[in-house]
């Protein structure tokens, strides 16, 4: 792709001295607007996963800003699209505001609803845009030959600065924030990454581009109708143009706006009569439904798997060359308490799950918190971690604070060493890390394509790039295999030795056992028993109320 981008690039500038033919001209001008405003487009609801059906808005708010100040000031369109392209920007970041807790449906129909006021505003704001009758722009004063050259140039060179701005978000710290919001936004937020600033800049990043479009197009059309300009078939359009060529891609816009431009164009043709407009809505909503039904990725990720389709394996495991370290002999000293847990409680609903729970984590230790399912260990994380708010009782907690999740959720469509990079952006740190793993090798693979096991490693290696006091780890070794237990015991044992401390919630009592340096237990909803390991596995209260009659039998602990 790379080596016929140059190539590509003469071509398409060579067009309008070589094929004069209006006709054609138009039809690319077209492609390189719905291009930009697909593209636009793409970094709230393609990177993001934020979907819009507003986008269309900016088109009409920079046409009309474009407009009304050329007009105003006596000068040329041209001078004034940039300025367009600030109306969107100012306008996406009140909506922004306006919009910050939106999500999902939510955030579409308010999308959509912009788009709507905004239609009427125009329609009625007549001392200003002179209403339903429209508004007129000067008429080109250059030669008619060349009378769509310059819209021609300024749309493409505008269309090329798009998909660059793309693409330098797509490699910067920015670009993996916002596709880490797009894959889990609470992980996001938990790996420290500023959530709602980050979308707030991608709504007024994504809104310029087609400001400064809706400015120059409005000047190539030289009137501007308020039905025309703030019509939802224009959002369908550029939305189908995103999806089909591919949301999230670099190319997948452009791709999609030079096949979805030439079937609006036909439709054009085919449906006359005031039921024109509705007939079109009717049948691009359609063919959306189909895109997101049948090509949900859109064609361009379609064609890269086609073309990758290297053996269907997930990588396969490398055994990790870090031996478990041997626990240091001898009685261990810690420090004052890291954490410290006094009186929780916390309820859902009329479901009491903790009831003044109280426990301390000492600076420098290995600290278990086990128990039966249910007891509240994992709402014990959600509140330390600051997910959840408790009811009654204080948390003390240091401020460099990282967890992990019972069931992995790394960034399933950011690469490892992206995951990595998500919460700090250290790459050195992040190979060292990966090297502390021993996945390396696995650096540029997607997530999901390592197995399970190696995503724990890999979620464990993504705290640490946070440089954590306290790590909080939900169930290490639930779902891996004997061997990866080990490799993970091994490895929190080192990191252990070099100053972090670790509360670990885990269910395999062997591994608790061997790797704690005090345990915790709950049961319904309080701490009933606290010690070391060997005191606790001989507590009766214990054997009762968790460790049951099996493990006495195995261990022959009496009660
Ligand atoms: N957000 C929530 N809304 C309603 N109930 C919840 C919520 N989160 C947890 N619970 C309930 O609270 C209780 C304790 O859950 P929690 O996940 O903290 O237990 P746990 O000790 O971690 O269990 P396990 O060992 O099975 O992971 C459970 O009955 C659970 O269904």
């Amino acid at each position: 792709m790379r080596k016929l981008l140059p190539l590509g690039a003469l071509l398409v500038a060579c067009v309008p001295p070589f094929f004069v033919d209006s006709y054609y001209q138009n039809m690319l001008i077209m492609v390189f607007l719905l291009a930009i405003m697909a593209g636009g487009w793409n970094v709230m609801g393609g990177y993001t996963g934020y979907i819009s059906l507003g986008h269309s808005a900016f088109l009409g708010v920079g046409a009309y800003t474009t407009g009304i100040l050329a007009n105003a000031w006596g000068v040329s369109p041209f001078l004034t699209a940039p300025l367009g392209g600030v109306a969107a920007g100012v306008l996406a970041a009140l909506l922004g505001l306006v919009t910050a807790r939106a999500r999902g449906t939510v955030f579409i129909i308010v999308t959509f609803a912009l788009l709507a006021l905004l239609g009427i505003v125009a329609v009625n704001w007549s001392s200003l845009t002179n209403g339903s009758h429209g508004l007129v722009l000067a008429i080109p004063t250059w030669d008619a030959a060349y009378a769509n050259w310059p819209f021609y140039y300024a749309l493409l060179g505008l269309l090329a600065l798009t998909v660059l701005m793309s693409w330098a978000i797509r490699r910067s710290r920015f670009g993996i924030g916002l596709l880490a919001i797009r894959d889990d936004e609470e992980k996001a937020a938990g790996l420290g990454i500023n959530t709602p600033r980050h979308k707030l800049l991608a709504f007024v990043v994504s809104s310029v581009p087609i400001g400064v479009a809706g400015g120059i197009y409005g000047y190539y059309l030289s009137f501007l109708d308020p039905r025309a300009m703030f019509t939802i078939v224009a959002s369908i359009t550029l939305v189908l143009a995103a999806l089909l060529g591919g949301a999230g891609t670099l190319w997948g816009p452009v791709i999609g706006a030079l096949l979805v431009e030439p079937f609006s164009q036909w439709t054009n043709q085919q449906f006359t009569g005031p039921d024109a407009g509705a007939w079109r809505l009717v049948l691009f909503g359609g063919v959306l439904l189909l895109v997101v039904l049948f090509l949900p990725h859109g064609i361009l990720p379609e064609i890269q798997k086609r073309l990758k389709r290297t053996p269907a394996t997930a990588p396969v495991g490398k055994r990790l060359d870090h031996l478990p370290v041997a626990r240091p002999s001898g009685p261990r000293t810690f420090g004052p308490a890291l954490l410290e847990v006094t009186g929780l409680h916390k309820g859902f609903g009329g479901l009491r799950v903790l009831d003044g729970c109280s426990f301390d984590v000492k600076r420098g230790s290995i600290t278990g918190l086990i128990g039966p399912n249910g007891s509240g260990k994992t709402t014990v994380f959600n509140l330390v971690h600051g997910l959840l708010r408790a009811d009654s009782g204080t948390i003390s907690r240091p401020p460099r604070l990282a967890r992990t999740y019972q069931l992995t959720r790394l960034f399933p469509r950011l690469t490892v060493r992206e995951n990595l990079l998500a919460g700090a952006r250290r790459p050195e740190k992040a190979m060292e890390l990966l090297e502390f793993i021993g996945l390396a090798d696995y650096a540029d693979k997607l997530a999901d394509s390592l197995s399970y096991g190696q995503q724990k490693l890999v979620e464990l290696a993504q705290v640490l790039m946070l440089d954590p006091d306290l790590v909080l780890l939900d169930e290490p070794a639930g779902g891996i295999n004997p061997t990866q237990i080990e490799q993970m015991a091994g490895l929190i044992r080192q990191l252990n030795s070099s100053g972090t401390t670790f509360l670990i919630v885990e269910h395999n009592m062997p591994l608790v056992l061997s790797l704690c340096d005090e345990v915790h237990v709950l049961a319904n909803g309080h701490r009933i028993a606290s010690g070391t390991p060997q005191e606790i596995q001989r507590d009766p209260l214990v054997l009762d109320a968790y460790l049951g009659a099996d493990f006495r039998e195995l261990h022959g602990t009496n009660s």
